[in-house]
């Protein structure tokens, strides 16, 4: 962290809630940087590295936290001051305790509260006076997320000149479930300010153009939209705005060299021998939220472990959970019972120094992940409802060795392209216990065929490929 930069000079500004790094003050009242949590910081980070000069805009992670612009990692980054306030009512309350769980197919109750919905308009709107302030004439500006939606249409205000772009990385809800929401036409025209709307699948993009002529009576494309083609199109009185499809990825080749990395292999074999030398290594690794289905997954295993189906003196989970938005309720609660799972598994099955399942709350370091992915016979990936989910095609893009197999939800994005996955309805307990059993013993040229397909894609279809298709459809100009 270092040299500050003046404003006004950016050609290219990534606009999202966090920063790529969150400050963090230590016990003796100094301050550092971190890397933020989440999938959406893995794939923009190398997408502004690769560039001469970027610039973000984002909030650096803790309350009423003034701070310079300064450089990092060759990024400008532009800090947006949020009182504890707005962390509650905008950050917590309006983003993570109404609009995730309703674009999470309302997997708990959304809250619709008017105060968190003023402090979030309060909050789009000093996104958007920071870009504004940060972006050069004839910039383009990526705006980033469920928790920015109003800002494409504030920029366009302050700023016409600006090509402004938006992606979205949860899910784009059916209809149904978008009509909930009691600001649902401001939702709609704030998002119609950017000149291309970016979701990660097709039938997202598909919901929004539907809402454009249901909800505004806007003149639009009927085709289904494609997978990064037939784009589909809004027409306003003044412009169009498109409208695509853009599955987000990770920096395959980057994992490949840091997978096939001797220390790390040596890791990997490591942390095998630190488990007890089992015969079966099953790995779990979220954010701890209550869409990712990791209660599911211990559910699974738990009762495959009652019925003896599993040997727990040869057969060891390791669950990673990094924690998240730990103020909010459901979260909190999801903790709970999450931990509850885990001792009673270990207290059913575990013997002394050897429990069946490891389970941190905190995060590893990326070298130890990547480590951990290389051990891992079965990468358990369960989501009720995922945008994406990084984490399946960090997995499959890590196992160039074609060891290893991937159980995955079928509500995760990844699994429109991971088709190779030992795919899972997670409401079907039975299907996924079946599935789990199916995956720790694969026969072995099957096995290797399945990691193969799945490698391939993910090599073939990388972050700096989604990059490319969205901001070369943003404009045919911006690389
Ligand atoms: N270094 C590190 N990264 C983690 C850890 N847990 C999760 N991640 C990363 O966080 C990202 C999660 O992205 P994704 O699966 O899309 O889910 P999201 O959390 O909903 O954005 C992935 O890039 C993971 O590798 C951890 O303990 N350490
Ligand atoms: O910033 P937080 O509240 O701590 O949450 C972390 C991020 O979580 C979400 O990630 C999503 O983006 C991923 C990349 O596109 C995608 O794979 C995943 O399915 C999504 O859940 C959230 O959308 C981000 O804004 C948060 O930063």
């Amino acid at each position: 962290m270092k040299d500050t930069v003046p404003h006004g000079t950016s050609d290219f500004v990534v606009v999202a809630n966090r920063l790529p790094v969150d400050m963090e003050t230590l016990d003796d009242g100094t301050t550092r940087w971190k890397r933020s949590p989440g999938g959406l910081v893995t794939a923009l980070e190398p997408i502004l590295h690769d560039r001469e000069r970027g610039s973000w805009v984002g909030w650096p992670g803790v309350p009423d936290a003034k701070v310079e612009p300064i450089v990092s990692g060759g990024i400008d980054l532009y800090p947006v001051e949020l009182s504890s306030d707005e962390v509650s009512r905008y950050y917590e309350g309006f983003s993570n305790a109404t609009l995730w769980p309703l674009y999470h197919d309302v997997l708990v109750a959304p809250v619709f509260d008017r105060d968190w919905w003023h402090s979030y308009l309060d909050v789009n709107r000093h996104f958007a006076e920071e870009t504004a302030r940060t972006a050069a004439e004839g910039a383009t500006v990526w705006v980033q997320d469920y928790q920015l939606q109003l800002v494409p249409r504030l920029l366009r205000e302050m700023r016409p000149d600006l090509t402004i772009g938006f992606f979205l990385h949860i899910p784009f809800p059916p209809v149904e479930l978008f009509m909930q929401l009691p600001w649902r036409k401001e939702f709609v025209e704030g998002l119609l300010g950017a000149d291309l709307i970016g979701f990660h699948l097709p039938g997202g993009a598909n919901n929004f153009l539907f809402l454009a002529r249901r909800l505004l009576g806007l003149d639009t494309t009927t085709a289904g939209v494609g997978v990064r083609s037939a784009l589909g199109r809004v027409t306003l009185d003044d412009r169009v705005v498109r409208v695509g499809a853009f599955p987000i990825s990770v920096d395959s080749r980057q994992l490949v060299e840091q997978a096939t990395d001797p220390a790390i292999v040596e890791r990997a074999a490591e942390i095998r021998r630190e488990l007890g030398n089992p015969r079966k290594i099953l790995l779990g690794v979220d954010r701890l939220d209550y869409t990712k289905g990791i209660d599911l997954r211990l559910s699974a295993l738990g009762e495959l472990l009652d019925e003896g189906r599993l040997d727990p003196s040869d057969t060891v989970m390791v669950q990673l959970a990094t924690p998240s938005r730990e103020r909010v309720e459901h979260y909190m609660k999801m903790r709970s019972s999450i931990e509850e799972q885990v001792s009673h598994i270990n207290g059913d099955h575990g013997q002394i120094g050897r429990p069946v399942v490891h389970y941190l709350y905190q995060p590893v370091d990326r070298s130890e992940l990547i480590a951990l992915f290389l051990a891992a016979d079965v990468m358990l990936v369960t989501p009720m409802r995922d945008g994406m989910n990084l984490v399946a095609k960090e997995y499959v893009a890590c196992r160039a060795d074609l060891g290893g197999a991937l159980v995955l939800s079928e509500f995760a994005g990844a699994a429109a392209e991971l088709r190779g996955a030992y795919l899972v309805n997670p409401h079907d307990l039975d299907g996924v216990k079946n599935t789990i059993m199916a995956a720790l013993d694969p026969e072995r040229e099957q096995g290797r065929r399945r990691m193969s397909r799945l490698h391939r894609q993910v090599l073939d279809h990388d972050v700096h490929r989604w990059a490319q298709s969205f901001l070369g459809a943003l404009s045919p100009v911006v690389d």
